[in-house]
């Protein structure tokens, strides 16, 4: 775990040895200490450098360590720290790409601090629902002050070497490998005193106005993540050491660090944080896997249809260093793309210039604009991301079919079509493979990675990895209407306008979803995104418009029970924001801020009269389990059928893509919380109450799970029938 030895006469190395990120466990932690003690006894030791193996200093605290809690006697990463800073000996950190968390606390023990070129620092502890708990919210802020200490600890965002070195955090940056480098300084230092380099020593640099500043960062920071306790948990460590000594500041952060470790919430970040990666580990029934298959290079992608979604994909492309054919239908509409993706490219490079990268826009030549097909043969893969129509699909995958070199892979961003449809089209249907972007592309994290019946391994293979190369986070998911995300998501939706008109109001509802943790309520949401994209794909699937059958009751579409609010909206041109109103009124199209619209609570009281449905009072309990417990059973539909390989993928799309509060881990880990029966139970009520509503019916595969004594999560996928599984 820890090695021991002589890196040059009278310098001790010792090298934190467990891969592949060399996290810090309770071994870890006893080995380093006693390393420590070894070397501060040896009295030919001069100096010591603690560094990395495996080419990285350390990610941190094994997070797998805090589910089974911090017992008594164990040493903690806090006084490992002082044991190093204590030393009469210099110590110096040799970090090489990586010192997170409590590695990054290790370091801030050690006397002097040098690294590589391209590593990184950063106390990203509270994204896991914590604090950094090994001395970091005392001594950061007394070595590069309380505005920079307190946004790193409270975003858990990394800066890399070079920001670091203007911070004072480093002494030295180096090109390469920083162990030569900080032997030679050891060497340099030797017999010099370490007192004034103890960081407990040092005061916290006191600001002018220090009340002041304190006041409004924390107002920022109760904004950053409404209801999540760690970012505030974080502010109150960091100001402690302006106003307490250190040793009183180090009780303070251990005392909210404990409160933070058992929190529900630290629990569900720290699932998130595991979702994130289980879910990345794809496997097909045929044994190919992540493991298995090689992604293809892609060298230069083309995306064709450049609207908002493409114009996003785009941009992320680029930003990922791929070059990019982007073609439009004609003129008018590529002009329109090629300024907004210029400007959109310079946001980006300002954004990434502060986070001390580099994206060059004006000296690469990665972009290409064109009205031509012809400009696409030569391309590795294709992005289609025209509109939301089947037709329109085929028609352009039947071109792409002819124009794009054999061995060229071609996605689609449809949002819910049939994959196999389109790939039916083809030349190649191996290739073709569903590719769901998030609106904006370049922001959101997710795509939802589909695949068809005959999607090849190498396709996902490459997709995933396309998606790695972007930054984003690629779940592979299997094919049927709305995929993984969208059915939950309708499922949900569904709820709302259901409870709207039996009468509720988008206020109530979106100020109780949003107490609940969603950034934004489903009226809202659903005003930004614009009525208008759900509306088109109602009337393209027939439930209203021109092809809605004569007859069709108004109110129920094949037997089961239909809400056309939305469609009115729509008819009335309340697509949301960009016609200035929706569910709210804004002030003018475009206008961002919703205020609450007579005209539309006259219309629900019109329309439920027109209806005969009479308004009741809904509670606040029933609106959140209708909402929220409907979207939970389909997705244990969704388990069932096989479309998502494990609730682990389910939670990872909908924290990515649909903004649901990450402190609550996820749909399918908050089901889990609440507990089965209880989510069984009051869907059956509420199913009985409804018995025109499919979608309260519980999900057979709930049922099951309930009857086997809700095993944990872990163990649903074992549980799903053999011949249903597909992932
Ligand atoms: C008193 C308490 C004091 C201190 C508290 C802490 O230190 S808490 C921990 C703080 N550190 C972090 O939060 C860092 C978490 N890790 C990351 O953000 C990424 O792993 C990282 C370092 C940016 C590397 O990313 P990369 O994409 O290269 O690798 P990946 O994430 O897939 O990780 C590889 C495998 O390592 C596992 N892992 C990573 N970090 C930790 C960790 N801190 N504890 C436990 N396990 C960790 C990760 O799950 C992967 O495992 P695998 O089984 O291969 O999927």
């Amino acid at each position: 775990m820890a090695e021991y030895v002589r890196g040059a006469p009278e310098v001790a190395v010792i090298r934190m040895c467990n891969p592949p990120l060399n996290t810090i466990s309770d071994v870890m932690l006893r080995a380093l200490s006693e390393e420590v003690n070894r070397a501060n006894i040896d009295p030919t030791v001069k100096a010591v450098v603690i560094c990395g193996a495996n080419g990285k200093f350390s990610a941190g605290a094994d997070i797998r360590g805090f589910s089974v809690g911090i017992e008594k006697n164990t040493l903690s990463l806090e006084s490992v720290a002082a044991l190093i800073e204590k030393s009469e000996k210099p110590f110096v950190a040799a970090i090489e790409d990586i010192a997170f968390g409590g590695g990054l606390e290790l370091a801030l023990g050690c006397h002097y601090r040098i690294a590589n070129m391209k590593a990184q620092f950063g106390l990203p502890e509270v994204k896991i629902g914590l604090l950094p708990g090994g001395g970091g919210t005392q001594r950061l802020p007394r070595l590069i002050g309380i505005p920079t200490a307190l946004d790193m600890i409270t975003t858990g965002k990394y800066v890399p070497a070079t920001e670091a070195l203007k911070l004072g955090l480093l002494d030295e940056i180096v090109e390469e490998n920083p162990f030569e480098a900080a032997i030679k300084l050891a060497r340099r230092i030797l017999g010099q005193p370490v007192g004034p380099r103890r960081l407990s020593l040092k005061q916290t640099p006191k600001l002018p106005n220090m009340e002041a500043f304190l006041h409004e960062a924390l107002l920022k920071v109760k904004k950053q993540a409404p209801g999540c306790l760690s970012p505030e948990m974080c502010f109150r460590a960091v100001e402690a050491s302006v106003y307490l000594p250190f040793a009183e500041g180090i009780r303070k952060e251990k005392e909210l660090f404990l409160l933070l470790l058992t929190s529900d919430q630290a629990k569900a970040l720290q699932y998130a944080f595991f979702a994130e990666r289980i879910s990345k580990k794809w496997m097909l029934p045929n044994g190919a896997s992540w493991k298995t298959v090689s992604p293809q290079p892609i060298r230069k992608a083309a995306v064709i249809g450049l609207g908002t979604m493409g114009q996003g994909i785009v941009v992320s492309l680029v930003k990922a260093k791929i070059p990019v054919v982007a073609l439009e239908k004609d003129k008018k509409h590529l002009e329109i793309a090629r300024k907004a993706i210029k400007a959109s490219l310079e946001r980006e490079t300002l954004r990434m210039q502060q986070k001390g990268k580099t994206l060059d826009i004006h000296k690469s030549k990665l972009l290409h604009f064109t009205l031509d097909f012809g400009a696409l043969k030569d391309v590795d893969l294709v992005i289609e991301a025209v509109f939301e129509d089947m037709v329109l699909k085929k028609e352009t995958f039947c071109k792409l079919s002819e124009i794009c070199k054999p061995e060229a892979f071609l996605g689609t961003n449809t949002s819910c079509l049939d994959i196999d449809e389109i790939a039916s089209i083809t030349n190649r249907p191996q290739q073709v493979i569903g590719t769901h972007f998030f609106s904006p592309a370049h922001v959101m994290k997710l795509i939802e990675i589909i695949r068809g019946q005959h999607t090849s391994p190498t396709a996902i293979a490459t997709i995933m990895n396309l998606a790695k190369m972007m930054d984003k986070c690629g779940i592979v998911v299997e094919n049927c209407f709305g995929f993984v995300g969208n059915r939950l998501l309708s499922s949900y939706t569904e709820q709302t306008y259901f409870l709207l008109e039996e009468g509720s109001t988008p206020e109530e509802m979106d100020k109780i979803l949003e107490e609940f943790g969603f950034k934004l309520g489903p009226f809202k949401v659903s005003d930004l995104a614009g009525l208008d994209v759900g509306w088109k794909s109602r009337i393209g699937q027939g439930l209203t418009g021109v092809n809605l059958p004569l007859g069709t009751p108004p109110r129920q579409r094949d037997g089961k029970r239909y809400s056309p609010l939305p469609d009115i909206l729509c008819e009335n041109r309340r697509y949301g924001q960009k016609t200035g109103k929706g569910w709210y009124l804004y002030d003018k199209p475009g206008g961002k801020i919703a205020k609450s619209d007579p005209w539309l609570h006259n219309f629900l009281q019109n329309y439920r009269k027109a209806h005969n449905m009479t308004t009741r009072t809904i509670t606040q309990e029933e609106i959140l389990e209708r909402c929220l417990y409907s979207l939970v059973n389909e997705g244990f539909q969704i388990l069932s059928e096989g479309i998502a390989s494990c609730p682990e993928a389910i939670d990872t799309i909908y924290l990515n893509g649909y903004g649901w509060p990450r402190h609550k881990g996820g749909p399918m880990f908050y089901a889990s919380e609440v507990g089965l029966p209880k989510i069984l139970t009051k869907l059956q009520k509420y199913a009985e109450a409804n018995p025109d509503i499919p979608k309260l019916q519980p999900s057979p595969f709930l049922q099951k799970l309930v009857t086997l004594g809700s095993p944990p999560l872990k163990n649903w996928p074992s549980l799903v029938s053999p011949q249903q599984s597909k992932l």
